[in-house]
């Protein structure tokens, strides 16, 4: 069988940048995604697709499934670590995530997500994290919850070659302030909110994540923006869509928040084949000749 994308591999030509040709339509990136191709894909009004990702083989399917931007989460925090909340993991906990997830990848823009108290307490607190994601974790970008408030390190880390994701309305690490998980941005917040937004692009952030916000101030605030908005329980109308890959895959029982739609049945997947597994191994089946050596 031959594709274009193998035609053009064996012709040893350089395959077209993610955003035009055949590439794009197949939604395989042909290189490295860059910022600027996410600006130009909010541009062609074409929406696209970020997923959470923590290790080696998340990493490698979805960066083949055509996701041009992984989050390395601090939700790592509940999803990987254990924690109740976001808030207790640490940048050395989530280094080696990083790593992991930037040596799988062979196209997704790679963004780490600063962890609670790595980037709050100054400008140059701010910088000498998103220097080790990047050093340590081959991180290409780096992400970041707040908003006016925030400008001063969003500038310092543009300023120094970091790109920043910026990430307003409901933001897990500020929970305590917001008084739990709630929607921000009802009515009069709406304009906060898009004054927080319009900051974050002016202090030079490359695209902002808006989580749990009222879809006619999502909308609002992508057409006021010239940068990608990503949404998360903030409407269809945002540039992009975001949701932790273990809620999508529905690895993750429970009740899930009401923005998430589960694509897979994982947990029952996985259930299923260890039951199988714990069977064979007590009835005596597994393992079989061919799985012995002789
Ligand atoms: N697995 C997972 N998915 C996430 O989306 C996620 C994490 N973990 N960890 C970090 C944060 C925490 N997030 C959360 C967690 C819970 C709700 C939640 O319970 N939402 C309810 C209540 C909303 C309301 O009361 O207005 C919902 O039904 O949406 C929302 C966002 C989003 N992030
Ligand atoms: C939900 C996304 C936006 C996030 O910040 C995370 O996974 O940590
Ligand atoms: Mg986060």
């Amino acid at each position: 069988m031959s594709t274009p994308e193998s035609n053009r591999a064996s012709a040893g030509e350089q395959p077209a940048p993610y955003g035009s040709g055949s590439a794009t339509r197949a939604g395989r990136p042909g290189r490295q995604v860059r910022v600027h191709h996410l600006r130009e894909l909010k541009e062609r009004g074409e929406p696209w697709p970020m997923l959470t990702a923590y290790d080696m083989y998340t990493a490698e399917l979805f960066d083949e499934a055509g996701i041009p931007v992984l989050l390395v989460g601090d939700s790592a925090a509940n999803n990987v670590f254990g924690y109740d909340t976001s808030l207790p993991v640490t940048v050395d906990e989530l280094l080696p995530l990083v790593r992991g997830v930037t040596r799988s990848v062979k196209h997704a823009l790679v963004v780490a997500d600063l962890p609670f108290g790595s980037y709050q307490l100054s400008t140059e607190q701010a910088l000498a994290t998103s220097v080790r994601f990047m050093k340590e974790g081959r991180a290409h970008a780096v992400k970041l919850e707040g908003g006016r408030a925030f400008t001063p390190h969003v500038q310092a880390l543009t300023a120094a070659g970091v790109p920043v994701m910026g990430h307003i309305g409901f933001t897990p690490q500020s929970e305590h302030n917001l008084g739990g998980y709630r929607v921000q941005g009802r009515g009069a917040a709406a304009e906060e909110l898009l004054a927080d937004a319009v900051a974050l692009q002016e202090a030079g952030a490359f695209a902002v994540v808006m989580e749990m916000v009222p879809a006619e101030a999502a909308k609002r605030i992508t057409h006021e923006l010239h940068i990608p908005t990503i949404g998360i329980g903030a409407g269809p109308d945002c540039d992009a869509q975001v949701l932790v890959w273990q809620d999508m895959a529905g690895l993750r029982r429970g009740k899930a928040p009401r923005f998430v739609k589960r694509y897979a049945d994982l947990a029952g997947v996985l259930s299923g084949a260890a039951t199988a597994f714990a069977e064979e191994v007590r009835r005596g089946e597994f393992p079989a000749p061919e799985h012995s050596f002789h």
